[in-house]
């Protein structure tokens, strides 16, 4: 039983969702559901699916079957102002409009929200601070480098602050210091949160439950400590590797 029952009380619920791109199965009959609160992990070799899963749960892509479910409401019945209250997301290689600074990117997603003056100032204040571009709040965005970039984007998503995150390689670009500030921060707001990665050490430090994508299908999920043996790292990521606690001890690839 690869799928998850019912998921009552799920924050996040994903019910046989296929996504098909120019005619091609990319995503395949996925189910998953992230309670309240939990941080869930898509992991998988290149080109296994998961960011066109992601893309749906944001409405960038639209499914070919399957439902999508927040709370017990489904996407589809909400408004794009109602359901980016509801779920915000990190996405690869947003795009970069010319001019702006960071205190623009960080607001316009707050003006968004019909938020106050004082309160859209208070959150940009913060969220600018966490991501460490208080300095840099009024210089052009495009004169960041690509890490800052990336910081200016987490800061938009943590001003304001959905009550689920859609992180899609989150820690792109980042150094490690902020690869654990950001992914720290994130976890300490006890946020529902579903983040493709990369990084296998990662997804053991931050996840409760990770999920295996291989051609488009979810093939394996459980806990991270249980579900990244030597066995799953040799057959879906070719590597002889093996966890020791939270480290990788990663021999090379085969
Ligand atoms: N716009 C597109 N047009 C054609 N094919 C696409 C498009 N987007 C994705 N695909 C294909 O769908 C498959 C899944 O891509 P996707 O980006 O979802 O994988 P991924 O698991 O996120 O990969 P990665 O780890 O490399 O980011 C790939 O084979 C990719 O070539």
């Amino acid at each position: 039983m690869l799928h998850d029952p019912v998921c009552r009380d799920a924050a996040l619920c994903i019910r046989n969702l296929s996504v098909s791109v120019e005619g091609r199965g990319v995503v395949q009959d996925a189910s998953l559901c992230v309670p309240k609160g939990e941080i869930h992990g898509l992991l998988g070799p290149n080109g296994a699916g998961k960011t066109t899963l992601l893309r749906t749960l944001y409405r960038a892509t639209r499914p070919a079957s399957g439902r999508i479910e927040a709370f017990g409401r489904e996407m589809d019945s909400h408004s794009h102002v109602e359901w980016a209250q509801v779920l915000g997301a990190l996405v690869q290689s947003a795009g970069l409009l010319a001019g702006l600074t960071p205190r623009d990117i960080v607001e316009i997603g707050l003006e968004a929200k019909g938020l106050g003056r004082g309160e859209i100032r208070r959150r940009l204040v913060e969220a600018l601070g966490i991501v460490g571009l208080t300095d840099k709040a009024d210089q052009s965005a495009d004169r960041l480098s690509g890490g800052e970039l990336q910081r200016c984007y987490f800061a938009q998503l943590l001003a304001c602050d959905p009550q689920v995150y859609v992180l899609d390689e989150p820690t792109n670009h980042l150094d490690l210091h902020y690869q654990l500030v950001l992914l720290d921060e994130v976890r300490r707001r006890g946020r529902t949160v579903l983040m493709c990665l990369h990084d296998l050490t990662l997804a053991m430090r931050y996840c409760h439950k990770v999920y295996l994508m291989q051609s488009g299908r979810i093939v394996a999920s459980g806990a991270p400590a249980t579900l990244l043996s030597r066995d799953m790292l040799m057959t879906h990521y070719r590597v002889d590797a093996q966890f020791r606690g939270t480290s990788l001890d990663v021999t090379g690839p085969v």
